[in-house]
């Protein structure tokens, strides 16, 4: 019999709905036996619409198992739900993971996981002492696509990696939108750096900071520009270059929400090879590998492309649930893919580059600072 994780869901938004229709997809449409999701509760500030978002996004025999609540708290101190799911908006992550940890539940948190470092940290410590499993829910690492790429890249056979260029943008028509959409508010952590920074820099740490010779060392060097749009102060175009000096090599990261990513969005270029993949980077559909005829030259020997999108039943939020049901199952408090550590890394990076982008939250908006 597979493991089944009992989830409730945070939030009754637009992720939380793509989450739960792929978690209750038959698992076995993606080769997996071991385990199993149930949705039981659902929990948004209004009962109402907690309900009406069951009965819109639950059909057939889940739609019986999931109670409406009326506020994240009584979600999280439900009886029948071993882990909660935070869909909510960035800003409002720490509160949500805090209510559900102190309530004994995993947790699963959107990206990215808090607004700044220090939040982090206090809910790694807090994860800790009440001995739950806690993971940010970067569900690109959990692709097969991105499995199959870091294999290829751990094979060696490209060589060293020189430079990686990778981008996520979009056109998120800010002229048109209201100041209060999540990606304009800065009370809501707005703009492109914590909303799309969060897939590029995934790429950088799968192929650099997960590089065994790096032995998990941050940057040498981290260097960071914003633009920020008169509507409402948010960072509209980002650019973000991380220094590995100790493996001479650099990524080139950057996003924005004006305008949508080049085709071939994410580059790795090795000493004898390079990785090419298409957009959008948060789901790519495939890969090309080229082999070069010899190091450092323009000619490609060979060239291999890897398909993965005939295979991929559900949108792809599946997998890093999965994750999170074997780790609950098998007593872990973080994942071997996606641990606490990398989270650290990837907040620390924002906490920087909004430094040096001058990108302040609003007073209160953070809820622990360093
Ligand atoms: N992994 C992925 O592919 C994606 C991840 N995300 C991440 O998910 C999070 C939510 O994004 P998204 O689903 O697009 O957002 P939505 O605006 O659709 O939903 C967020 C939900 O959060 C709740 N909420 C709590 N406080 C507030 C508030 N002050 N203002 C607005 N909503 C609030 C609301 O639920 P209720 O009313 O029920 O309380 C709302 O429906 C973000 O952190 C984002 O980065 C977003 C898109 C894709
Ligand atoms: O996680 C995300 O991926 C896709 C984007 O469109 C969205 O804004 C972002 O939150």
């Amino acid at each position: 019999m597979p493991y089944t994780l009992r989830w409730g869901i945070m939030g009754a938004g637009w992720i939380s709905s793509c989450f739960v229709k792929d978690i209750l997809l038959d698992p076995s449409t993606r080769d997996v036996d071991d385990v199993a999701h149930k949705v039981t509760g659902v929990g948004s500030r209004d009962a109402k619409k907690a309900q009406e978002w069951i009965d819109k996004y639950i059909t057939g025999d889940a739609h019986g198992e999931a109670k409406a609540y009326g506020s994240y708290e009584e979600l999280a101190n439900a009886s029948d739900v071993d882990a909660i799911y935070i869909g909510t908006p960035h800003t409002h992550h720490y509160d949500c993971v805090v209510a559900s940890i102190n309530a004994g539940k995993h947790v699963l948190v959107e990206k990215p996981a808090t607004s700044n470092l220090a939040e982090w940290e206090a809910l790694v410590q807090i994860a800790k002492e009440k001995n739950v499993f806690l993971m940010e829910a970067m569900w690109t690492r959990f692709l097969p696509v991105t499995k199959a790429m870091k294999e290829v890249i751990a094979s060696g056979e490209l060589g060293e990696l020189r430079v990686l260029h990778a981008d996520l943008s979009g056109n998120f028509d800010i002229n048109t939108i209201p100041k209060t959409h999540r990606i304009l508010d800065p009370m809501l952590g707005g703009g492109g750096l914590l909303d799309l920074g969060p897939y590029p820099l995934i790429w950088a740490i799968l192929a650099l900071y997960e590089d065994p010779r790096n032995e998990k060392r941050h940057p040498t060097r981290i260097t960071g520009n914003m633009i920020k749009t008169k509507l409402t102060g948010v960072d509209s175009s980002t650019v973000f270059v991380l220094d590995f000096e100790h493996l001479e090599a650099q990524a080139i990261l950057s996003c924005g929400i004006t305008i949508s990513s080049p085709d071939n969005a994410l580059i790795m270029r090795f000493s004898n090879g390079n990785i090419i993949v298409p957009r959008p980077i948060y789901r790519p559909d495939s890969f090309k590998v080229q082999k070069l005829a010899k190091e450092g030259s323009n000619d490609v020997a060979e060239e291999k492309e890897y398909e993965f999108k005939s295979k991929l039943v559900g949108g792809g939020w599946h997998f890093q649930a999965d994750e999170v049901a074997r780790c609950v199952r098998d007593g872990k408090t973080e994942s071997d893919l996606w641990g606490l550590d990398k989270t650290s890394f990837e907040m620390k990076i924002f906490d920087e580059v909004r430094r040096q982008g001058g990108y302040v939250l609003p007073p209160g908006v953070e809820k622990v600072v360093a």
